[in-house]
């Protein structure tokens, strides 16, 4: 086993101040080569900063949110580092692997399969949640406790509500631009799921927001969603965002504000005009 938390830089470039870079690693989760990205604000205190983990949507890579958000201005002005990963494992040799681009290959929805053709690589749940955390304690803090929240786009947006909503002791705050909120109950979920967890509907439960908003015992907790009216996804019930203020009535727990957005589509330029707010958020949160 090679040690993920070993970085090799694959590119850096001075953005506001800070830095963008772009690291390689091996991760055992997935069992392939990885690249994620952080941006690393100018700090010139001694002061570890805290994190925001953001996970991008279909057919996303590490390079989607970094090169088209525009986010690298506040990520400076708020001194929060920012880590993004690629959306699923890469260059596995599985059947069928790069044949959709809703499945498989950039598609990973953050879940860890358990249908034996993927269960070995399509770990994007513990990925995300276990082993990119400890690369960030290993190579961007100084050993100090990590305070880390997490957001995401579209499939990304979802898996940042799962990977909160089950670990609510990891993460300060969760937002989401467009997420696919209901997946057990979208053609693109019931796609994926089926695929990675197996036709047992009952085993689905497990990574969807709706559901797990019924479980959830951590703090009270006030989930922030952007969602443009004109986006095609949502006109074709992929995302259903009403799902989740629904389920969110049955808790106490868990409130979502929803910020129906007029005009806009699931583009990079919905996502682009809103993220001064999600930094916003999350450093009300960070910064505690
Ligand atoms: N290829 C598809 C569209 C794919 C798409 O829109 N992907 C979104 C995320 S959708 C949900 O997870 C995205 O973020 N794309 C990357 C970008 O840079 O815009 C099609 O042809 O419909």
């Amino acid at each position: 086993m090679t040690d993920p938390t070993v970085l090799k830089l694959v590119s850096s470039n001075k953005c506001f101040q800070g830095l963008q870079n772009v690291y390689e690693h091996s991760s055992n989760e997935l069992k392939c080569t990885m690249k994620f990205a952080a941006y690393l604000p100018k700090n010139d205190s001694q002061e570890t900063l805290p994190v925001l983990i953001w996970l991008s949507g279909l057919t996303c890579t590490e390079q989607n949110f970094i090169t088209k958000s525009g986010f690298q201005k506040y990520a400076q002005e708020y001194k929060i580092i920012v880590i993004a990963p690629d959306t699923s494992p890469r260059g596995c040799k599985i059947e069928g692997e790069t044949e959709k681009w809703d499945f498989g290959e950039g598609a990973g929805f953050y879940v860890d399969s358990t249908e034996p053709k993927w269960a070995r690589n399509y770990r994007m749940y513990s990925y995300v949640n276990n082993e990119l955390h400890e690369v960030i304690r290993k190579n961007f803090t100084n050993g100090d406790d990590l305070r880390v929240s997490i957001f995401g786009h579209s499939m990304g947006g979802h898996g940042a509500m799962i990977s909160f909503l089950k670990n609510p002791n990891k993460y300060k705050s969760v937002s989401a631009f467009s997420p696919i909120s209901n997946p057990i109950n979208c053609d693109w979920g019931k796609n994926a799921f089926t695929g990675y967890l197996g036709s047992n509907v009952e085993n689905w439960s497990a990574y969807d927001s709706c559901c797990l908003v019924k479980q959830y015992n951590g703090p009270s907790v006030e989930i922030l969603v952007d969602q443009g009216t004109e986006d095609n996804f949502l006109k074709s019930n992929q995302l259903n965002p009403d799902n989740l203020v629904k389920a969110c009535e049955d808790t106490s727990s868990v409130r979502v504000n929803l910020r129906n957005q007029e005009g806009y589509d699931h583009s990079y330029y919905f996502i682009t005009t809103f993220i001064g707010d999600h930094f916003e958020f999350h450093a009300k949160y960070l910064k505690n």
